[in-house]
C-alpha cells in the first residue's frame, strides 16, 4: 500500500525553496505541499500563484497546492495557469465548493476539498465523487509547528470508511502536527497522503523524509483498510 509524503514548504527556507524541495524529493517525497495563505481566511500571509509558477520550473514532482484563501473563485485561474497538479479548496471558503471542484477538474488539474478541524466529516461526503483527494486539517490552519488535534483521528476513520464503502478513487490527506511518533497511527486510521512541515524541514531533510517512509510502512501494516 503506497503512502505518500507531501512536505509542507511553509517550514522550508523561503530564500532557498528550490534547494529544500530538491533535497526532500530526491530523498523520496512524492508531493510538494504549497501553503497559500491570504491573511483573511487565516491570520497569516505566505505566497501566491507567481511562486507556484516558479516552483513549476524547479520541480517535476506533484505540486499539491492548498488554498487557505477566502475567495477561491477570484484566483483559481491563476493557480491553474501557474502549473498546479492538485488544487485544494476549503469547504469553508466563499463560493460554491462543488462548482470550484468541477472547474479545477475541467482544467485537467486534480481537485481536492479540505475541511477545518471543527467542520464535520459528513460535510465532505456529497463532494467525494468530485474529488481526487480530500484533506482533513488536523490543526487550525495558519501556522506550522502546531500539535495534532487528537479528535481528528475519528474524522480520518469516518472519511476513510466512506471512501471504501463507495470505492471512490480519492486520496485522503491530512495536514498538521504529523510527526514521526504519531504518523503510523494516522496512516492506520486511514490517511494515505501525509503533509508534514516542521518534522521534515526541521533538521536533516533527507533523513526525515526517509524516516517518514519507514513509519508509513509501520502504519500500513497496522491498517485495517486497504487500497
Ligand atoms: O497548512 C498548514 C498550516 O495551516 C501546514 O501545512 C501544516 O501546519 C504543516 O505544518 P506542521 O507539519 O509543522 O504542522
Amino acid at each position: 500500500m503506497e503512502i505518500k509524503l507531501s512536505p509542507s514548504i511553509l517550514s522550508a527556507d523561503f530564500a532557498n525553496l528550490a534547494r529544500d524541495i530538491k533535497i526532500a524529493t530526491d530523498a523520496g517525497a512524492e508531493y510538494v505541499h504549497v501553503d497559500v495563505m491570504d491573511g483573511h481566511f487565516v491570520p497569516n500571509i505566505t505566497i501566491g500563484a507567481p511562486v507556484v509558477k516558479s516552483l513549476r520550473k524547479a520541480t517535476d514532482k506533484v505540486l499539491d497546492v492548498h488554498l487557505m484563501i477566502s475567495d477561491p473563485d477570484q484566483y483559481l485561474d491563476d493557480f491553474i495557469k501557474a502549473g498546479s497538479d492538485i488544487i485544494t479548496v476549503h469547504y469553508e471558503s466563499n463560493g460554491d465548493t462543488l462548482e470550484q471542484l468541477k472547474k479545477i477538474r475541467a482544467a485537467g488539474v486534480k481537485a481536492a476539498c479540505v475541511i477545518k478541524p471543527k467542520t464535520p466529516a459528513e460535510a465532505l461526503f456529497p463532494l467525494l465523487p468530485y474529488c481526487d483527494m480530500v484533506l482533513i486539517m488536523t490543526v487550525e490552519p495558519g501556522f506550522g509547528g502546531q500539535g495534532f488535534i487528537p479528535e481528528c483521528m475519528d474524522k480520518i476513520k469516518a472519511v476513510r470508511a466512506e471512501i471504501q464503502k463507495h470505492g471512490y478513487q480519492c486520496e485522503l490527506e491530512i495536514d498538521g502536527g504529523a510527526k514521526l511518533n504519531n504518523t503510523a497511527d494516522i496512516v492506520a486510521a486511514g490517511a494515505d497522503v501525509i503533509v508534514a512541515g516542521s518534522a521534515v524541514f526541521g533538521g536533516d531533510i533527507a533523513d526525515n523524509v526517509k524516516k517518514f517512509h519507514e513509519v508509513f510502512e509501520e502504519g500500513a501494516a497496522k491498517a485495517v483498510w486497504t487500497k
